[in-house]
């Protein structure tokens, strides 16, 4: 079964291309999702990051206040080196469970694998190919400072805390461009899926 990551800097429109592969037959792993998993109180991940930040970062039904705990690591290199230090082992492991269950169900015919953070964290290496779905910076800002109601300064420190557009370029098999229509981006997906997947398959 064919293993896709799909990245992109924040907001660059993996949820969306993401929705059209489901369609297509693929099955999805949210990096975020499961990222959102290990911050569960009382999970190991959760210790260890109540122990690096302080119960400041609790809210009073000690789940992570995870506004809280972006507003302390976005824009602070050193903070969020810690907190990628802690939790993305944790993300990993997951990962590859969810891999290995859906490759024994055997029922997708392909697995994606949707993660902001791709290339950073070294979960390209899971995968057999890496899709980058690519955006100009200023749509960038405008959809983050949209969808999340940040502010622009907000919003470029999330941007710059992930890697430049021209790097992450770099590792791409394929690059999908969504600074057009939605309808312009799914014809990029059905061309990718028929050349890239099923010409596998069949
Ligand atoms: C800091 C946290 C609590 C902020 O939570 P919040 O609900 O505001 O954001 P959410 O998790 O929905 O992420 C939104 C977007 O922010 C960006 N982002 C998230 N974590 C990071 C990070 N460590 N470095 C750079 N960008 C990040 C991604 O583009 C992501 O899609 C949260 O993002 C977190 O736990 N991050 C660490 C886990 C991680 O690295 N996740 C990314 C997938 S591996
Ligand atoms: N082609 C497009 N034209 C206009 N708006 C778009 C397009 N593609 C996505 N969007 C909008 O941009 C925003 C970001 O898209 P989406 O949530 O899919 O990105 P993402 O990469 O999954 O983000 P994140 O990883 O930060 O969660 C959403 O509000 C979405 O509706």
């Amino acid at each position: 079964m064919k293993k896709i990551g799909l990245t992109g800097g924040i907001a660059s429109g993996k949820s969306t291309i993401s929705k059209i592969l489901r369609r297509l037959g693929a099955a999805i792993i949210d990096a975020d999702l499961e990222a959102k998993a290990t911050l569960k109180p009382e999970t190991k991940c959760w210790e260890l990051l109540v122990k690096e930040f302080g119960r400041g970062i609790l809210k009073p039904d000690n789940t992570i206040d995870r506004k809280k705990l972006g507003n302390i690591v976005f824009g602070k290199p050193e903070k969020l080196k810690k907190l990628n230090e802690i939790v993305h082992p944790f993300v990993k492991e997951r990962i590859k469970n969810k891999m290995a269950e859906i490759e024994t169900k055997g029922k997708h015919k392909a697995i994606v694998l949707d993660a902001p953070l791709l290339i950073e964290t070294g979960f390209h290496n899971l995968v057999d190919e890496v899709w980058v779905v690519d955006v100009d910076r200023e749509t960038q800002v405008q959809r983050v400072m949209k969808r999340d109601s940040l502010s622009r300064e907000q919003a470029i420190a999330r941007i710059n805390s992930q890697l430049p557009r021209e790097e992450r370029i770099k590792y791409a098999t394929a690059i999908i461009d969504n600074m057009g229509t939605r309808k312009n981006t799914r014809e990029q997906i059905i061309h990718l899926w028929k050349t890239k997947v099923e010409r596998e398959i069949n």
